[in-house]
């Protein structure tokens, strides 16, 4: 894009943003920042992007046709997905139209399945990665688990932030972890992965920027998951020379592949020197809110930067930094946030209430932020203003 125009006006730069949450909040600020005519979609009203943009459409984003007509209608110059769970096969038919999709409608196509993105990078690519298998039934399931050996993970090969995911340890557990990853796939029930536990020393998502430029790596983000979701992510997580270098590789490699601009979230486990690919976010990552402190461009700004062929030239990361989510469980539809004063009384502390209409069970709602001298005491109190939040439903 080599203007930007007015927005709402003839001249307008359109950008349409398929998922409305946390991450596209922060992608439509910056794209808001820049003059940018900001569309959101999402299944549900008044989501946290929803509030900072120009005009938004509640629709199922699975149903293809109900996406087409809202494209159609807006005409964006791009489409940029911020979920996984999206008609992936109409995008694809958009960009075959003349629509572009943010980084390309293939890469949406492909890491919405894991079955797609693992068979890219453990066969077209021979990225190492977890020993896996795909199981469709009952007893294909069994037969994997019996190839991969305990203990395993199970997860759906259409799910995110953990849904339906499960460590397998016992014979026992086998048909819970089936029933419970059948439960928990977005697209109902269906193939399972079933991936080899890998007993990294630790794990890191490296965000990479494909720019006009070329490709721009972020310090790596150290992070913990419990239960397949996130908790704390860190920046920079200390690294060998040679995890480093061979991380930066893979990620070049996988990104290339799947093409485009704009920002990527490559999951990465490592042990020793030894990097094995994860899996990848062809979009910002919750691990990477991190940035939101750490970094003079958050990633959503440099998404936002890339996808408009924007320059990168430099990536400022201010030292050691940490991010908290707040996760509360409740029922509610007018959660309120107390303490605040108490929360962001330490320097170098900052919080985002992602504004979430409602909360039925447990939800991300917010996030801490923080900077300090060095990764622990970040994360100490990155954690620390998370738990003064007083959450009240
Ligand atoms: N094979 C594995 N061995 C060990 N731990 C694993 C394995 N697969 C996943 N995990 C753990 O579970 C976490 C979540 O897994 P994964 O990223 O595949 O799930 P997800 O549902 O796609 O999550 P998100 O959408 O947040 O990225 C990983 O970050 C890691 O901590
Ligand atoms: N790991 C993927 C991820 O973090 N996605 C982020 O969470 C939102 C959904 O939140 P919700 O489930 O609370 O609606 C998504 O819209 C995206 O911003
Ligand atoms: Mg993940």
């Amino acid at each position: 894009m080599t203007t930007i125009g007015t927005p709402l006006s003839a001249s307008a730069t359109r950008v349409l943003l398929c998922g409305g949450g946390e991450l596209g909040k922060e992608v439509a600020i910056e794209l808001q920042r820049l003059g940018v005519e900001v569309i959101v979609v999402d299944r549900y009203a008044n989501s946290p992007a929803m509030q900072v943009a120009h005009r938004a459409h509640v629709i199922s984003m699975l149903d293809g046709p109900a996406l087409r007509a809202v494209i159609e209608q807006e005409q964006p110059h791009l489409i940029v997905p911020e979920i996984e769970a999206i008609a992936t096969d109409t995008l694809a038919e958009l960009e075959q139209e003349g629509f572009t999709v943010v980084p390309t409608a293939r890469a949406t196509q492909l890491t919405m399945n894991r079955e797609g993105i693992r068979s890219l990078a453990a066969e077209e690519l021979g990225l190492a990665t977890s020993p896996y298998r795909f199981a469709g039934t009952l007893s294909e399931f069994q037969a994997a688990v019996a190839e991969i050996g305990l203990p395993c993970v199970v997860k759906p090969i259409m799910s995110s932030s953990g849904k339906g995911q499960s460590t397998l340890r016992h014979q026992d557990d086998i048909k819970a972890a089936w029933d419970y990853a059948q439960e928990g796939g977005r697209a109902g029930g269906g193939r399972v992965i079933i991936e080899g536990f890998v007993e990294f020393d630790y794990e890191i998502t490296l965000l990479t920027v494909r720019h006009a430029k070329g490709t721009s790596f972020c310090e790596p983000i150290g992070h913990l998951q419990e239960d397949g979701d996130y908790r704390t992510s860190w920046q920079p997580q200390a690294m060998s020379a040679a995890a480093l270098a061979a991380s930066q590789q893979m990620a070049e490699q996988v990104t290339s592949a799947l093409g485009g601009y704009g920002v990527f979230g490559v999951e990465l486990f490592i042990r020793g020197d030894e990097v094995l690919f994860s899996e990848v976010s062809p979009r910002p990552h919750d691990t990477g809110l991190v940035t939101l402190i750490s970094q003079n461009l958050s990633e959503f700004a440099l998404h936002a930067r890339a996808i408009l062929g924007l320059p990168v030239p430099l990536i400022r990361q201010y030292g050691p930094a940490a991010s908290a989510v707040i996760l509360p469980e409740g029922q509610s539809s007018q959660t309120q946030f107390g303490n605040l004063a108490g929360a962001l009384a330490e320097p170098d502390t900052e919080l985002r209430l992602f504004g979430k209409p409602e909360i039925s069970g447990r939800r991300r709602m917010g996030v801490a932020l923080a900077l300090a001298d060095d990764i622990d005491a970040a994360k100490a109190k990155a954690c620390d203003c998370a738990a003064k939040v007083r959450v009240e439903f």
